[in-house]
């Protein structure tokens, strides 16, 4: 086992009913990489999320997490290993942003959560001077951020995102892309699935999904350079 890869797909079969959605995928992160998911509406990114977090169980094929193989381990399995998932859904609007990000430290010692604390507010100091203002008080992209940071208390390996820029107008967008850009090359790999192609700026490297199975897989510059895929994506000549 290659210890470098800290997240490994092997023919990766899964879906909701009898009828595969991702066909076969195989793909490898190793560690300080983000990797830009990228695919059409229904091409299997969330699926593929979902598969990776222990959310769909597997049809076929395995997924090792930190060189163990984890097809089998439920979700709290997978993030007491170093996986975490960033998702709004998980942000509680009754609840202040200190308390957020408190529920991400569950289990955690009272010494690492205050580490962990100081290193999200430091990402995100614009969380700090809020700490105690109801999480239904920030905006679309700050509660993204939030999501993020509680992600982060766990002190993940591996950081997957579906879809960061849902619902976010440009200038959010712009905003999680910056503060996300704060946490390349910090020791963390990223996974995020998006169709928007600003997150390219963040990427190493590039997995594109069509159909549910992976069309393209190459390092940024490598997809930048594919005409057919730079104009599928960004609508241009390239
Ligand atoms: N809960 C579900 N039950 C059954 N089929 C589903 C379910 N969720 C998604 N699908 C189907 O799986 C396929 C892939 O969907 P998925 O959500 O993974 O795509 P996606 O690439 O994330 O798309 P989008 O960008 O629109 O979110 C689609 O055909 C979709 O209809």
């Amino acid at each position: 086992m290659d210890s470098r890869f800290v997240l490994r797909l092997s023919n990766v079969v899964s879906g909701y009913s009898d009828l595969p959605v991702l066909w076969g995928i195989d793909l490898d992160v190793t560690e300080n990489e983000t990797l830009v998911v990228l695919g059409a509406n229904g091409a299997g990114k969330s699926t593929m999320i979902k598969t990776i977090i222990g959310e769909l169980p597997l049809k076929e094929g395995s997924i090792e997490l930190l060189g163990e193989d984890v097809g089998k381990y439920k979700i709290h399995q997978r993030i007491g290993m170093g996986l975490a998932y960033m998702s709004e859904l998980g942000v509680f609007p009754t609840l202040s942003i200190h308390e957020n990000l408190m529920l991400g430290a569950y289990g955690l010692k009272r010494s690492d959560v205050r580490h962990r604390l100081e290193e999200v507010y430091s990402l995100f100091s614009e969380l700090k001077g809020r700490k105690g203002d109801l999480a239904s008080s920030l905006s679309g992209g700050q509660r993204k951020l939030l999501g993020i940071g509680k992600a982060l208390m766990s002190n993940p390996k591996v950081l997957v995102m579906d879809e960061p820029s849902s619902g976010l107008s440009p200038l959010y967008v712009k905003e999680v892309i910056a503060s996300l850009s704060t946490l390349t090359g910090t020791g963390r790999a990223m996974v995020i699935a998006e169709q928007n192609v600003s997150f390219l700026q963040l990427s190493n490297r590039v997995c594109v999904i069509e159909g549910g199975r992976v069309s393209f897989e190459g390092s940024t510059t490598e997809f930048e350079n594919q005409e057919v895929l730079h104009k599928a994506f960004f609508g241009i000549e390239g």
